[in-house]
């Protein structure tokens, strides 16, 4: 088996040393190279020295393609699947957001692109150096393609299950990250959420998130604004999540996957989505 994971960033590190953990040997494809890498899990310190290549001329067609750049960088994302993809491959698409099918879409055959919904909270330190702080958890849509993903892993700190309603899981996800970006707003890591006031703005983000998952047909609990404050109250205030890294590291944001997507989708059901269209428009200010 053959596998590429564009973008060994947070997430594209640390599924890159699990896959190795399970017996693979993926090569990485990287904007900024780098010779090892070493990933520190809630369990081991993995370490190891994958092929790592930089230029798309440098690589050829493998099995699976697993992406794990920015939303923002479909772009350059897609000199590489020009390359990497041939008439078989699948590419798993481990991003944030609840578009992972259409962004890629006008690079890779619907059917053969698997979304994947990312619960990994990693943090990168330096290129090819990540620090995955708890257990982590993705999830595939249930059918051949899936199943397939899911087989390349086994590895005991990384459980990776197919669900037949991932719509939903993706949303309740998406939830996480749109409370998040009061971290890209204020500069402030997890334990911002200790002030009252933000765990307010905080539940009515995901309440907006709420109503628009729902009309968008994602089964969602009516307490999730709650839950999603008592997950972020439960994380070590000192946690980074994926936007405020970029915001530390001059990179723009992903603020259209995770907030304009609530407005954008609020508009076309006629749902008021007022704190995530500023949070999309401020922070789209700041890239
Ligand atoms: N970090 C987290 O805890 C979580 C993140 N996610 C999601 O996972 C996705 C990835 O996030 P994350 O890993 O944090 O992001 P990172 O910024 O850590 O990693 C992205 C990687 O993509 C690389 N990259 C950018 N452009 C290219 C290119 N043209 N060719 C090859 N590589 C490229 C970057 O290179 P360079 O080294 O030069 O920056 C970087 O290594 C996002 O959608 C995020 O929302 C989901 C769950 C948790
Ligand atoms: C929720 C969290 C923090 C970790 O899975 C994340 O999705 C991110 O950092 O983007």
């Amino acid at each position: 088996m053959t596998v590429a994971v564009v973008g060994p960033g947070a997430i594209g590190g640390t599924v890159a040393a699990h896959l190795i953990q399970s017996g693979l040997d993926p090569v990485l494809c990287a904007r900024t190279p780098f010779d090892r890498l070493v990933v520190h899990t809630p369990a081991v310190r993995i370490e190891a020295t994958p092929r790592v290549v930089w230029d798309p001329s440098q690589a050829d067609p493998v099995d699976w393609v697993l992406i794990a750049t920015k939303t923002y960088d479909v772009a350059a994302t897609a000199l590489w699947l020009d390359r990497l993809v041939g008439p078989a491959t699948r590419v798993a698409v481990l991003q944030n957001g609840v578009e992972h099918v259409t962004r890629f879409a006008p690079h890779v055959p619907a059917d053969r692109i698997v979304p994947v919904v990312v619960e990994i909270p990693a943090e990168r330190s330096a290129p090819g150096v990540v620090v995955q702080r708890r257990d982590g958890w993705m999830k595939v849509p249930t059918g051949a393609n899936g199943a397939a993903f899911a087989a390349l892993f086994d590895s005991p700190d990384l459980i990776v299950s197919t669900e037949v309603d991932w719509t939903s899981v993706a949303w309740a996800k998406l939830a996480v990250n749109c409370a998040g970006a009061v971290s890209g707003l204020t500069g402030r890591s997890a334990g911002v959420v200790s002030r009252p006031d933000i765990a307010e703005l905080m539940r009515d983000l995901v309440a907006e998130c709420l109503a628009v998952g729902t009309a968008e047909g994602a089964v969602l609990s009516a307490d999730l604004p709650d839950r999603v404050v008592a997950q972020t109250q439960a994380s070590p205030p000192d946690s980074v999540n994926s936007l405020l890294a970029d915001r530390r590291a001059g990179r723009p944001t992903e603020w259209d996957a995770r907030n304009g997507v609530i407005a954008r989708l609020g508009r076309k059901h006629g749902i008021p989505t007022p704190l995530n269209a500023m949070a999309a428009t401020l922070l789209a200010a700041l890239d």
